[in-house]
């Protein structure tokens, strides 16, 4: 947990003058027991009014000065804890945006999102407890301790005496506790991803009336839950009751032992009273240290899971700093970042090398992009996605990526922007391989239209600008034309100011996927990579969209991946996948002649028309 004290460091003032404030405080309500004492044996028992007036006067005084000074350690703290989340928020936030696609499978979005949030919460709560008192409440147990030895040592050897069984105690709660609090996190982050399910499927869960079993699978999610936080609770609601039986016990022996002190005459009852106001102020003073003790134990199992992210390190990243600059998250999936103002030899890495001719005479040379017997598995697997993928794109071609479900189309193009690394042979771009290059400088190449569109609060323009910050009115307007989405725009109200809300709940489905084509081809991307994503399209619709690229982005390399052939089947090239591997190359004549396996899908396509019609 200490590692995380840096993120205290811009509040130094408010964490050192908070508990010096509460302090003040602690130091004043020690001497108050004294000063009832001497009220008690000077002033009530002599019947001087004038010294009672005196003593009175100077405990409200004292009593408004802690008042206040509790105050100002309130301000501090929570200036403190609430600087100190932000803080750290916002570099875990950060440094998740570095994560790869296989970062974050690990971890799983869930998880992820409870620790940003839940875990932040309750390191923030642990800061500002801290700043309040945990200087305060073992000075009040110590302070307690020392002035009723002075008062009388003898009576404050049975308060010393509790003290090692006040320990075990604490060790045994604790001890208990912790794995419990860790499994209890761990239920957490499983019901945020039951919620989580059902809460973007819940118009699947209608269609498909299964409100009855996802309930059931709530509430099974949601009592395991109760069931692990009652063993939580049960343990750590011990520690009360256990502290106040000791203390408690203490107080009984203290009255008992004082009672003969008084009757011997070796104690005043002023001394009696402020001894037991002492051994009152160290119960209390207890009951606060072992709570925090529970809300530390909780904040360290926090405070582990915090740190598990921050230490893990992006599996594909580079050194360029423009990838990490405060302020310029890296270009999430689907969007294309502005290339305007950039020229392309002012980057970092080997490109950045190549003159303006070799680059030329590479372009018609090299292919665009090539995979070189290029293998991937997904880590949670263990079994390989792609088998030994080997093929060549040249700039300019069309090629069309077919398959059945699962047989690794997504996986493939994935490959091409680093979503994701290959565990063996190697791809390129350009001639380059793509770990070469600047993350930035690869993803500015390529447009990635991804298969479920997802579009972000905004209007229209906005969405389409995702792709080119500073794209003008007429490219965006071109864009949209180009992905035949010019028409459903002109047709709303406000057009391409008209609004987006949460992820495009307002648009059908094929509007969403023509606005995320128009977003990724409005920065005129050298690749453009189309994921299934026509497939909410009519056939009509998609032709055009397919004839409108055709026309408009010669110079693109187009892959266009899809299930249905009449998607593919006018590409300069196809690609057949089939389990992982490449089962076919070549145009549709070609495969229609030699490849079992596309014969095969489009046989398939032709009888489910046929059926269909
Ligand atoms: N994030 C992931 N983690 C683990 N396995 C995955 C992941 N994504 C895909 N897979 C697996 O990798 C294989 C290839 O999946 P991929 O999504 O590439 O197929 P696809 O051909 O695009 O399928 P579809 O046409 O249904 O989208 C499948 O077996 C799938 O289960």
């Amino acid at each position: 947990m200490l590692k995380f004290a840096v993120f205290l460091k811009p509040y130094k003032k408010e964490s050192i003058l908070g508990p010096l404030f509460k302090l003040i405080e602690a130091i004043l309500e020690l001497l108050l027991p004294t000063m009832v004492a001497l009220m008690i044996n000077h002033g009530v028992g002599k019947g001087d009014t004038h010294y009672v007036w005196q003593m009175g006067l100077l405990m409200l005084l004292m009593t408004v000065l802690g008042f206040s000074s509790s105050l100002v350690c309130q301000l501090y703290a929570a200036r403190a804890s609430q600087g100190f989340g932000t803080t750290l928020r916002n570099t875990i936030y950060k440094h998740i945006l570095s994560f790869s696609y296989a970062d974050l499978d690990k971890f799983g979005t869930p998880s992820l999102i409870n620790r940003i949030t839940n875990d932040v919460n309750q390191l923030q709560m642990a800061v500002a407890m801290l700043i309040r008192l945990v200087i305060r409440a073992p000075f009040i147990c110590i302070g307690a301790i020392m002035m009723s030895m002075i008062l009388d040592a003898r009576l404050a050897l049975v308060l010393l005496a509790a003290t090692p069984i006040l320990a075990v105690i604490l060790y045994l709660v604790i001890t208990k506790a912790s794995p419990l609090y860790r499994l209890y996190q761990k239920k957490l982050d499983h019901i945020a991803l039951v919620l989580s399910e059902n809460l973007t499927g819940v118009r699947v869960i209608r269609a498909f009336a299964k409100r009855g079993t996802e309930r059931v699978k709530f509430n099974t999610a949601s009592d395991d839950l109760t069931q692990t936080a009652i063993r939580v609770g049960r343990i750590s609601a011990l520690l009360s009751p256990a502290t106040l039986l000791v203390v408690n016990g203490a107080i009984i022996a203290i009255l008992w032992i004082g009672g003969i002190h008084i009757q011997y005459g070796s104690l005043t009852q002023g001394e009696i009273i402020a001894f037991i106001n002492y051994i009152t102020q160290i119960l209390l003073a207890l009951i606060v240290v072992t709570n925090l003790i529970i809300l530390f134990t909780k904040a360290s199992t926090s405070a582990a899971r915090i740190q598990e992210v921050l230490d893990t390190q992006a599996s594909i990243s580079d050194t360029a700093a423009s990838e990490n600059q405060p302020g310029s998250p890296p270009a999430p999936y689907g969007d294309v970042v502005d290339t305007g103002s950039m020229q392309p030899d002012s980057v970092d890495g080997i490109q950045a090398s190549l003159s303006q001719t070799d680059r030329m005479s590479r372009q018609n040379t090299v292919p665009a992009i090539a995979f070189d017997h290029v293998s991937f598995g997904y880590n949670t697997t263990g079994q390989l996605a792609l088998s030994d993928i080997d093929v060549d794109i040249y700039p300019g071609e069309t090629v069309g990526i077919i398959g059945g479900t699962g047989s690794g189309k997504s996986t493939f193009v994935n490959l091409i922007p680093r979503f994701y690394d290959a565990v063996k042979g190697s791809i390129r771009i350009d001639g380059i391989d793509v770990r070469d290059y600047n993350l930035t400088e690869l993803r500015q190449k390529i447009g990635i239209v991804p298969q479920k569109a997802l579009l972000f609060t905004g209007t229209i323009a906005d969405n389409i600008r995702w792709g080119k910050k500073h794209a003008t009115d007429e490219e965006v307007a071109r864009a949209a034309a180009i992905a035949q989405a010019e028409e459903f725009i002109g047709n709303l109200a406000g057009k391409y100011d008209a609004p987006i809300t949460r992820g495009g709940l307002n648009l059908s489905g094929g509007q969403k996927q023509r606005l995320t084509i128009a977003r990724a081809i409005v920065s005129n991307p050298e690749i453009l990579i189309l994921d299934d994503s026509s497939s909410a399209l009519d056939f009509a619709t998609d032709a055009a969209l397919r004839k409108s690229l055709r026309d408009n982005s010669t110079h693109t390399t187009v892959l266009l991946v899809s299930q249905r052939v009449s998607t593919v089947q006018h590409a300069d090239k196809i690609i057949v996948f089939d389990e992982g591997r490449i089962a076919g190359i070549g145009t549709h004549d070609q495969l229609m002649t030699r490849s079992e396996v596309y014969q095969e899908i489009n046989r398939s396509q032709i009888s489910t028309q046929e059926v269909d019609q």
